[in-house]
Order: structure tokens, then sequence, then C-alpha cells
């Protein structure tokens, strides 16, 4: 473990979509550093699973599961209110999204509204719901966003997600200045590859492969889930507004030079080759 044991000690994280994928390792490294943990998403025996191996793992760490649609605002609050009547939470992620591959043309209205729902509008409600309870009771919080790399440069193919992250880096950007005089700090995360079930069947059906990855591989769901436990800790106490990304470097070499691609692959006998055509001055 990278970090002290009890870096979170005492906090209480709500993790949309907690029960899967990387919300389920970021809930489980939070866990592991002192915190404790809320997950919701809509499917109750996923949760129930994912929390019963939090709590097999983390005997003494509190664990609880919420049923809620987050694209249904009445069922977000009605969560938000159910979770304070324990404590209030302290830490937001917003981790659930909706994501397909499809050819933006053909997209149907109601297409388009399953993805905003759940990763523009839900992400939303969380968030002013959250924000809303702290700022009236003038305690601190830290919301901590899941991106994708569309949200900085845009995503063929992928366009409604890529419009809803890029309206979530709005929001981060935007509530750090209002509610920074509140203490509530606003952060993100824009990963890169990371392979997860969910993402590797809606998203890449032809595997993972790490091309186009200057560090040659994906990223692993620790090198995540640390960076999350670092943005929503006090170490990070001076940091809003900002979005971290972790890619392994792909979108710099998405925008390089032509052939820094291939290059990468280059032997040292390729590169000695190109030393000796390069004319001496
Ligand atoms: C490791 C590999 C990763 C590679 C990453 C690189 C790629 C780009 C980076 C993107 C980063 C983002 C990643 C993610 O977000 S991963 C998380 C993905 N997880 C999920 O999406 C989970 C939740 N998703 C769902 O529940 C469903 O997929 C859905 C979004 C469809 C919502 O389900 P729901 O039951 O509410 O909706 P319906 O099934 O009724 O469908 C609603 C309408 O949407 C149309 N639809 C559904 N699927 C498609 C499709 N594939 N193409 C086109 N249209 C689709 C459906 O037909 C409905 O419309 P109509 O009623 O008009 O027919
Ligand atoms: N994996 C990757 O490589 C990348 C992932 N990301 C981001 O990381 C995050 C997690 O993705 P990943 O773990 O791969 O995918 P998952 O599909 O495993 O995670 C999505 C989670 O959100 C929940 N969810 C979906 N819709 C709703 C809803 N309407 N209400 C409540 N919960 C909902 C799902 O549970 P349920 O279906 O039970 O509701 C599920 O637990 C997402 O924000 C994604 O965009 C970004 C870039 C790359």
């Amino acid at each position: 473990m990278a970090f002290a044991p009890g870096l979170l000690a005492g906090r209480r994280v709500l993790v949309t979509g907690g029960g899967t994928g990387l919300g389920r390792s970021m809930g489980r490294r939070f866990l592991a550093l002192g915190a404790s943990l809320a997950i919701c998403g809509r499917r109750g025996d996923v949760l129930d699973e994912a929390a019963a191996s939090f709590r097999a793992e983390f005997p003494d760490r509190p664990v609880t599961t919420h049923v809620c649609d987050i694209r249904d605002a009445a069922a977000v609050e009605a969560m938000l209110d159910a979770i304070w009547r324990d404590a209030p939470a302290d830490v937001l992620v917003n981790n659930a999204a909706a994501n397909f591959l499809a050819q933006t043309h053909r997209l149907s209205p109601r297409a388009v509204d399953a993805v905003l729902g759940t990763t523009l509008h839900g992400a939303a409600y969380c968030t002013i719901g959250c924000g809303r309870r702290w700022i009236e009771a003038g305690r601190p919080g830290v919301v901590l966003s899941i991106l994708t790399l569309s949200a900085l440069q845009g995503g063929a193919f992928t366009v409604p997600s890529a419009m809803a992250k890029a309206g979530l880096l709005a929001m981060t950007q935007s509530l750090a200045v209002e509610w920074g005089p509140h203490g509530i700090r606003l952060v993100a995360i824009a990963p890169g590859t990371f392979p997860t079930e969910s993402a590797v069947a809606r998203l890449r059906p032809g595997g993972t492969d790490a091309e186009g990855v200057p560090l040659g591989r994906n990223g692993r769901h620790e090198e995540l889930a640390d960076l999350a436990a670092f943005l929503v800790s006090d170490h990070a106490g001076y940091i809003t507004g900002e979005c971290v990304v972790a890619d392994g470097g792909r979108r710099f070499l998405g925008g390089a030079r032509a052939g820094a691609q291939a290059m990468l692959r280059w032997s040292d006998e390729e590169w000695a080759a190109q030393r000796a055509r390069t004319p001496a001055r």
C-alpha cells in the first residue's frame, strides 16, 4: 500500500456505480485506507455481492448499499436523505456512467437520453444534493468526478458520453469557484484505458491491446484507485477545479508528430541508421 493506512480514517465516501468495475476498485481502496463506504447502482444483487466482498475483507468498516437510478432526481434525494440520516457523507465520487459505441447520426433521442441522463444529469443531481447539504451544515466536502479523455479532446462514436463528460469538467471548474469559500473541493480524473468487464464489452469488442499508449500497457485499477484516494484526501487539500489525466501518455501521442507511433517500435539499429542519415552541420 502506497499511503499511510489511516489516510481516509473517519471519512464517509459515496461512490455512485460502486458495485462494479472502477467504482468497486476505488471503494475497496477507500475502505483499506480507513473510510466508510456507501455504494449505489440500479441492481441490488450486484451491490449486495460487492458489499459482501468488502465486508469479508474489511470486517470493521461500515458499508451501505443503495439501489438508486441516478437519472431520477427524486430517487437521488431519497438516497442522500438515507445516507445523511446515518451521518453526513464527506466525499462524493461521480463514477456511474453510461456509454456505448454508435454512429452519432443513427442515435435515437432515447439513446442520447440514456447516456446524458446518467452521466451528466445523474452526476449533477448527486453533486448538487451533496453540495447543498454541506453548505447548509457549514461542512467541507470533496467531489471527485471520473471523466474520460474525450472530455478533453472529443470522442468520435461515443459523442453523448464525450458531451456529458465535458459537462462534468465544466461543472468541476465552475463549482471550484462557487463552492471554494465553503471549503468544498471539486476534482476530476480523466482515465485512459483501464479494462473492466463493462467497458470492454461496450467499447472494445475486439479486446484491449495497448496500441497508441507510450507506456505500452493499459492502466491498472490500483493506479486509478491510488490517484482517487490522494485527490479526495487532505494531502490534496489545495487542489480544486483540476482534472488529472491518467492515460499512459496516450493523448500526447495522438497529437504527436507524424511517424511518432512507428518510431516507438524502432530498434537501436534503426535509430543508429537515422543518426547516420542526419547530415552534420
Ligand atoms: C477497456 C476498454 C475501454 C476502452 C475505452 C476507450 C473508449 C472510449 C472511452 C470511453 C470512456 C467511457 C467509458 C465508460 O463510460 S465505460 C462505462 C460503461 N458502462 C455502462 O454503460 C453501464 C450502463 N449502461 C447501460 O445501462 C446501457 O448500456 C444503456 C446506456 C443502453 C442504458 O440502458 P437502459 O436499459 O436504460 O436503456 P435501453 O436498453 O432501454 O436503451 C435506451 C435507448 O438507447 C438505445 N441503445 C442502447 N444501446 C445502443 C447501442 N449500442 N447503439 C445505439 N443505440 C443504443 C436503445 O435502442 C434505446 O433507444 P430506442 O428506445 O430509441 O431504441
Ligand atoms: N474502464 C475504462 O477504461 C474507463 C472508464 N471510465 C469511466 O469510469 C467509470 C466507471 O466505468 P467502468 O467501471 O468501466 O464501467 P461499469 O459499467 O462497470 O460502471 C458503471 C457503474 O455505474 C452504474 N450505473 C449505470 N447507470 C446507472 C444509473 N442510471 N444509476 C445508478 N448507477 C448506474 C452501474 O451499475 P448498474 O448497472 O447496476 O446501475 C455500474 O456499477 C465511468 O464513469 C466511465 O465513464 C472512463 C474512461 C475509461
